[in-house]
Order: C-alpha cells, then sequence, then structure tokens
C-alpha cells in the first residue's frame, strides 16, 4: 500500500459514514464524509495539509478556509504553506466588525479557497461570489474530498479551477 492509499485508508476509515443523508444542496446521500473526524485527528489533519500544500496554486497570495469545516484545513494547511489566512463566514457578523472575511486581508490579492468537502459546488461557488465582491482575485479552489458529483464543472462555470486531495473514488 503506497503511502497516498494509506492515508484514503485512515479518511475512510474516521469519516465515512453510510445511512441516508441530506446533503448542503439538498440531494440525498446513501453515503456522507463526517470531515470533523479527520479535523479532530491532528496528526491525520497535519498529514492532510502537508500534502495538500504541494497542490497550492503558485502565486497564491492569501488562503481562504469557509466556515465551518474549511476553518481547520485552512489553519493546518498555513502551517505548512507559510500563507496568510482568511477565515471566510457564510454570514458577516452582525456587530463588531461585521466582517464575512475574518483575518488577513483579501482585497486585491489572489485568493485560494479552501474547503473541506465538494459535493455540488454551490458552497464554493457562492462563497467566492462574496471574495470577489470584496475584490478578491480567486481562479482556484483545493479541497479535502471531492465527491465527483458536478463540482468541478460548476467551478469552471465560474472561473475557479477545483484541485483536491482526494476523490470519492480514493475512498471507496
Ligand atoms: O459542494 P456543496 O454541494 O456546496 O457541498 C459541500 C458543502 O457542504 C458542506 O458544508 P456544510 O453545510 O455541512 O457546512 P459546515 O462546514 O458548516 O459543517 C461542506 O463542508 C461544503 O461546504
Ligand atoms: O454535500 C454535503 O453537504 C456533504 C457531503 C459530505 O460527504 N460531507 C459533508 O460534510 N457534507
Amino acid at each position: 500500500m503506497t503511502a497516498s492509499e494509506d492515508l484514503a485508508r485512515r479518511v475512510r476509515d474516521v469519516s465515512r459514514l453510510t445511512g441516508e443523508f441530506v446533503l448542503r444542496s439538498g440531494r440525498i446521500a446513501d453515503e456522507y464524509f463526517d470531515k470533523y473526524q479527520f479535523e479532530a485527528d491532528p496528526a491525520l489533519l497535519d498529514q492532510l495539509a502537508e500534502r495538500m500544500a504541494v497542490l497550492i496554486p503558485e502565486g497564491t497570495e492569501v488562503l481562504a478556509g469557509l466556515e465551518m469545516g474549511g476553518i481547520a484545513v485552512v489553519t493546518a494547511l498555513a502551517r505548512h504553506a507559510k500563507l496568510p489566512t482568511a477565515f471566510v463566514r457564510k454570514q458577516a457578523k452582525q456587530y463588531g466588525t461585521a466582517r464575512l472575511a475574518e483575518g488577513a486581508e483579501v482585497a486585491g490579492r489572489r485568493v485560494l479557497v479552501v474547503e473541506d468537502v465538494v459535493t455540488s459546488g454551490g458552497q464554493v461557488v457562492i462563497s467566492t461570489g462574496e471574495l470577489r465582491k470584496l475584490g478578491a482575485h480567486v481562479d482556484h479552489a483545493l479541497c479535502v474530498i471531492d465527491r465527483q458529483e458536478g463540482g468541478t464543472a460548476a467551478l469552471a462555470a465560474e472561473g475557479i479551477t477545483l484541485r483536491a486531495l482526494l476523490t470519492r473514488e480514493d475512498l471507496s
């Protein structure tokens, strides 16, 4: 077994659930990857981040992790990439700084969107639209798991290239 296969096996062992699940997109699935299970294991999360770091497109200036599962991933990734990091809310905070993107400034910078799981690509498309409104240049997204259910095409239609550490096929 290669190191990549071993990592995929560990992710599958801790996170793969079967049953009936309603997804963010409203789709119904019989398989679900509970990202919080691999994010809650610091050694596993660090190994995932180390391997994701080599997938970061050249020229990236800021890593932007999406609430909520993408926040742990981006924080681990930043330790390897040594890049400034933004934490992107689903809704701007209603008080205080009232920010949607916390942390590093995104305006005018080349931003990589970092996500845990991509299914339809809907959340990445929404958050990318919001980051672009803030002045970010977003051409790429990077995720831990691509469920291979149309995300790549949906993102491509918005000018975003998706890179994934693992696919659903790797986890089957
Ligand atoms: O590609 P999509 O069809 O948009 O689906 C994937 C999205 O759904 C999940 O988020 P969830 O709503 O479970 O949010 P959480 O990270 O806040 O738990 C996942 O973390 C992605 O953000
Ligand atoms: O599409 C989703 O909502 C989704 C799928 C999945 O496997 N894991 C997850 O956290 N969300």
